[in-house]
């Protein structure tokens, strides 16, 4: 199983690039920038990481991006998770990143794009890997800082394939952002928004009716509401689904009680994804192993999950033609 899990032509739709961080490169990026980190060892990282919810994690998420300061440094965290996506059979990786947590630290968008974009141009050289590249608005923060960063971003709109909104969900609901998401409307940007998280489903079904978004992040908390459901399979909404995401940050306390199996029975539109590999226990393969362990799925079901990633993904239709054939081949 765990070869034709690699085989698998795996689109990755829900990844943070700063959420890739691996412990080693934080302490050799703090060492380039001479950046004091308040661990003493990768193994400290590692037990500093047990988390009891999404605001602990996010703590430390934004403490840990503190080293990446240089366009080369963006460069470097992105290259060092495309090479292992490409090792694992990812074939295309859609990837947010969050502009303010960066600028509220003194590091430009400029800086962000040019190593994003100068990975991104490298990983399709080199490894024949795909990308595209999501900017999200962190909900935490004000409507019109998320405003003032859409417009700072114009240099870069056309390299934009989506924006999207992140960071702590309870208490922070989707419709602040409607203006916001309603000027990336107008630019002709795609749009897609965490919701049903933490939070309750009212905010996935404001964040379709008032963001307009053609994906939402997680969705798992749907299955609370009937009504929801139903509107989400009869619409085909799609639901980017991180499983380990979900154990570590306890949404559920044990994978085998994930929601993932009465989804798919719903006929829901779910995908597979890692959201934050350096912080979860592992990436794309390490979450598809976690689900055959937890649910006992066959290969049917991991390709139906693959299938819905790759019809879901910012490609043009050459590109799913081919992925589509490696999944029948897989
Ligand atoms: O899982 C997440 N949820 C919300 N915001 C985030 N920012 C990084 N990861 C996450
Ligand atoms: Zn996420």
């Amino acid at each position: 199983m765990r070869d034709f899990l690699t085989r698998l032509p795996k689109v990755e739709l829900h990844l943070h690039i700063e959420g890739t961080l691996e412990p080693e490169l934080m302490f050799a990026l703090a060492e380039r920038n001479g950046v004091t980190l308040p661990y003493a060892s990768v193994e400290e990282v590692h037990a500093a990481y047990d988390f009891s919810d999404l605001q602990s994690f996010l703590d430390l998420y934004y403490q840990g991006m503190s080293v990446l300061q240089t366009a080369r440094d963006f460069h470097d965290l992105a290259m060092a998770y495309f090479r292992r996506a490409h090792a694992e059979g990812v074939v295309h990786v859609e990837m947010h990143f969050d502009p303010q947590a960066h600028l509220v630290r003194g590091v430009g968008l400029a800086v962000v794009m040019e190593g994003l974009s100068l990975a991104c141009r490298e990983a399709e050289r080199e490894l024949g890997l795909s990308t595209a590249l999501i900017m999200a608005f962190l909900r935490d923060r004000d409507a019109d800082e998320a405003m003032w960063v859409l417009e700072q971003a114009s240099p870069y709109w056309e390299m934009l394939d989506a924006v999207g909104l992140d960071s702590a969900e309870l208490g922070n609901p989707p419709e602040a952002f409607s203006e916001v998401f309603e000027r990336a409307r107008r630019l002709g940007i795609p749009r897609v928004a965490h919701a049903g998280e933490e939070g309750p489903p009212e905010y996935i079904r404001n964040a379709l009716d008032r963001l307009d978004v053609c994906r939402i992040d997680h969705g798992v908390r749907c299955l609370e509401d009937p009504a929801l459901v139903a509107r989400l399979r009869d619409e085909q909404v799609v639901l980017t689904v991180c499983p380990l995401s979900n154990l570590r940050l306890r949404v559920v306390e044990r994978l085998e009680e994930h929601p993932l199996p009465r989804m798919l029975a719903e006929g829901l539109n779910v995908t597979l994804n890692s959201d934050d590999p350096a912080y979860f226990g592992g990436g794309m393969l390490a979450n598809f192993l976690a689900c055959k362990r937890a649910f006992g799925w066959g290969k049917e079901t991991f390709r139906r999950l693959a299938g819905n990633a790759i019809e879901a993904a910012f490609v043009d239709e050459a590109r799913r033609q081919e992925w589509r054939r490696q999944l029948e081949e897989a």
